[in-house]
């Protein structure tokens, strides 16, 4: 048990790693806050396995995009558990596009949702930990996309490096309160938000060939850095990130 009674607060939980990563924190002995934007099925589904392990959860709708719903999650969460000890910022979208017709909603939207709502969140769980004053842990799931390119992600992989350089410029920011702040890096996890992606038998082919592990990831890969991250095992640990690629990254030939 690495998370024995913190409170463990996950965006974009209601589905793949988020919901993962909020399962596997309860898995550890969290309780669990999530925030969802649309898919009540899933976030009631997340909230009942939570339960189904002993720990408490709740499920808070709101788009992190609107500045409000940040420090809505946070109040939520204090109201309900009393505190906040672990935020994970995992909320994201990756509408594929090309680049030189990419409309201006689209990019504007995922910058939005990515970044902006990133920044609002992490500031909120920020505040409430340095008010509670022992400290905490703040991961960001970044992606391996903050160090490689997308020639059909060019709105998106700005996003991922732009929450990777949050985190380290927090960790530096909060260091002095005892707040940790890292991101964890995966490569290429079968989610909805690449179903249409890799329904492409060839692109999920070569996407699964550049994989020295052999497979493409499951949401329950990045459940255990996740948990590694917010625990007191890397009570050492801040302004890093973690690849979760299965070796993806380093595979030039
Ligand atoms: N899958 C992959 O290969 C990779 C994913 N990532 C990152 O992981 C994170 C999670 O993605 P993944 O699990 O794959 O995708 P999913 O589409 O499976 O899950 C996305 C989650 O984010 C939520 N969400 C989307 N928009 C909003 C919003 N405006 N406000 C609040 N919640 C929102 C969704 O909620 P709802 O369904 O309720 O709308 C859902 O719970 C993203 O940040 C993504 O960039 C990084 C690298 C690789
Ligand atoms: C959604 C993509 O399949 C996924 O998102 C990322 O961040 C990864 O790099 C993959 O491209």
């Amino acid at each position: 048990m690495l998370l024995k009674d913190k409170v463990v607060l996950v965006t974009g939980a209601s589905g793949g790693i988020g919901k993962a990563a909020a399962i596997g924190a309860a898995r550890h002995g969290a309780d669990v806050a999530i925030n969802y934007h649309s898919d009540e099925a899933g976030a009631a589904d997340a909230v009942a396995q939570i339960e189904a392990l002993g720990r408490r959860a709740i499920a808070v709708k709101g788009d992190v995009a609107q500045v409000e719903t940040a420090q809505a999650f946070v109040d939520a969460a204090v109201a309900a558990f009393g505190k906040v000890d672990v935020f994970v910022n995992n909320a994201g979208i990756c509408p594929f596009h090309a680049f030189l017709d990419m409309p201006p909603e689209v990019m504007e939207r995922t910058m939005k949702v990515n970044l902006f709502g990133a920044y609002y969140m992490v500031q909120a769980a920020a505040n409430q930990m340095v008010k509670q004053g022992h400290g905490g842990s703040i991961i960001a799931v970044s992606s391996i996309s903050a160090l490689v390119g997308g020639g059909m992600q060019t709105h998106y992989t700005p996003t991922k490096a732009g929450v990777h350089s949050l985190m380290q410029s927090t960790a530096i920011a909060l260091g002095k309160h005892g707040i940790r702040c890292n991101s964890v890096l995966p490569g290429t996890i079968e989610t909805a938000i690449n179903k249409e992606d890799l329904a492409d038998v060839a692109k999920r082919e070569y996407m699964s060939g550049r994989i020295p592990l052999g497979r493409l990831g499951e949401p329950d890969d990045l459940a255990g850095p996740i948990v590694f991250l917010a625990s007191d095992l890397a009570n050492y640990v801040t302004g890093a990130a973690l690849l979760v690629d299965g070796g993806a990254f380093v595979n030039l030939q």
